[in-house]
């Protein structure tokens, strides 16, 4: 393998239009690969060279290319299976075939398959030239569309979105047209999609977005305190009440509120949170005096509420003056564009927080994130990733640093004998001997029952997918029981 490449921290940060293109070329041929890295190299393009197809691959699984000019037929690992790996692994990158008379008809296929283009043999610079140029071209307007895609993120305030489904290109383009007005928005979604984060993008882009933006989650809250949060209380109200208090609402005047998870709001609150709404002043707990507020109200919830309503536990009249405007967040795992990027995202933020410098992520556990279900959606994989990145030794992300409760058996297995160790533990296994783990159970006597019952939560959460509604059942809690703790443990 000739020439180190550039790891995949340095070329993702330097993808702006001018910066220099990429090129991997594959070719078991010594001599051919030398004269087409030199014909390619004269253009000004930057070239890493393997010469035989698993070298090709393992670059490709380690940095990323724009393009890619690889032999078709080649032994091990062919130039069908470095431009699948391509396409699977880096979706941008332009892969082109260089093929043989005989294997023409396979060179067509490959287009099929998503190739740039073909060059049959015996190939002259200046051909290997015209068409890279061309593929060249092909990637600067690219970038050019992703940089305006990104210049529109900043101007309207959606830079921390990370995106690039179709489903989410959707959600913000709606989000360009309700956040710079008044109206009220509900945001569903399953847990852990990102609904703070849309409501925070519609504040940041609104003219309300330097005054308060105040959230409050509602399923965290004790049933009786609810309504003095959102409106707060005199002085006598209830027993606690010891002194006047503003409420949410108050706080967030002129600005916006968001009230999450509105679907666990108790039903008496729910008609005070519809006068409001209707009337837009609040009345404190234990008062009868009116005041006037001028608040955003932004709302999410992960249930159903048609449901909830049919079940009368949510008022209908209420959820229209919602509804108005919905937004709706699919989970990740029918959005799976955007799991790369997030990870690749959450890797950096990563990196930051913990003074690390972990550079990319394996090919292996790249397919392996993205065949994930991720139930607890993009919250789960952030704390995967930082798991990861915290779990690394080598400063590059493979299916090694993955904590094993996140394995299923059969790979667990495999790892298990690739670093030579004899046992073959059951899933079971794995999860007792989680290496995150401090207080394994053979240990809890002796820990107080605090220490206890965050252990058992963090690792009911973990078998549970992050799913806060499959927690709070297996440990025979009640939901908003269960977010108290987790506000309480610092596990949120
Ligand atoms: N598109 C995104 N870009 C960047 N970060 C995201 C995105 N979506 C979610 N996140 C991050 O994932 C985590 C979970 O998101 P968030 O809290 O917004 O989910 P949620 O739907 O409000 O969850 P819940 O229903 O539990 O309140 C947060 O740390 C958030 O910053």
């Amino acid at each position: 393998m000739a020439k180190e490449a550039k790891t995949e921290n340095d070329a993702t940060d330097s993808s702006s239009v001018g910066s220099s293109i990429q090129v991997l070329l594959v070719d078991n041929d010594k001599d051919h690969a030398r004269a087409m890295t030199e014909s390619l190299e004269r253009i000004g393009l930057d070239c890493t060279t393997a010469t035989a197809g698993p070298d090709g691959a393992k670059l490709l699984a380690e940095n990323i290319y724009d393009i890619v000019v690889t032999d078709l037929m080649m032994n091990d690992v062919d130039g069908m299976a470095i431009l699948r790996q391509a396409k699977e692994t880096q979706p941008e990158c332009e892969v082109v075939m260089v093929t043989g008379h005989a294997s023409v008809p396979l060179a067509v296929e490959a287009m099929k398959e998503g190739a740039f283009n073909f060059l049959e043999k015996p190939i002259t610079p200046k051909r290997l030239q015209a068409i890279v140029s061309k593929a060249t071209e092909s990637i600067r307007l690219k970038r050019q569309n992703q940089q305006l895609h990104q210049r529109l993120d900043e101007r309207f305030g959606f830079e921390n979105l990370i995106y690039a489904s179709d489903s989410m290109k959707g959600v913000v383009q709606r989000l360009q047209r309700i956040a710079p007005t008044d109206a009220g928005v509900l945001i569903t979604g399953e847990t852990g999609s990102g609904k703070d984060v849309i409501a925070q993008a519609i504040h940041q882009n609104s003219p309300r977005k330097k005054k308060p933006y105040v959230a409050i989650n509602t399923a965290a809250v004790a049933e009786h305190l609810v309504e003095s949060e959102l409106f707060g209380h005199v002085k006598g109200a209830f027993t606690d009440a010891i002194s006047d208090r503003e409420g949410k609402f108050e706080y967030a005047n002129g600005g916006t509120l968001f009230l999450d998870e509105v679907g666990d709001m108790p039903m008496a609150t729910q008609i005070k949170l519809l006068r409001v709404l209707e009337e837009r002043e609040i009345t404190r707990v234990g008062d009868n005096k009116s005041i006037p507020v001028n608040v955003r109200v932004l709302a999410a919830t992960n249930k159903d509420l048609e449901k909830e309503i049919d079940e009368g536990r949510f008022r209908s009249d209420l959820y229209f003056r919602l509804k108005v405007v919905t937004v709706h967040l699919d989970p990740l795992s029918k959005r799976r564009e955007d799991i790369l990027p997030l990870a690749d995202f959450f890797r950096k933020q990563a990196n930051k927080k913990n003074g690390r410098n972990v550079k990319g992520f394996s090919q292996d556990l790249r397919r392996w994130l993205l065949d994930e279900p991720w139930k607890g959606n993009v919250r789960q994989l952030k704390n995967v990733v930082e798991s990861l990145v915290v779990m690394d030794l080598d400063d590059y992300l493979d299916m090694d640093d993955l904590s094993p409760d996140l394995l299923d058996e059969k790979t667990a297995a495999a790892l298990s004998k690739k670093s030579g160790e004899n046992a073959n533990p059951s899933t079971a296994e794995l999860l007792e001997s989680d290496p995150g783990d401090d207080l394994a159970s053979s240990s809890l006597v002796g820990k107080s029952l605090k220490e206890i019952e965050r252990w058992a939560i963090e690792h009911t959460l973990t078998l549970a997918n992050h799913n806060r509604e499959e927690t709070a059942r297996i440990l025979g809690i009640s939901e908003r029981n269960l977010y108290r703790k987790l506000n309480d443990y610092g596990l949120r």
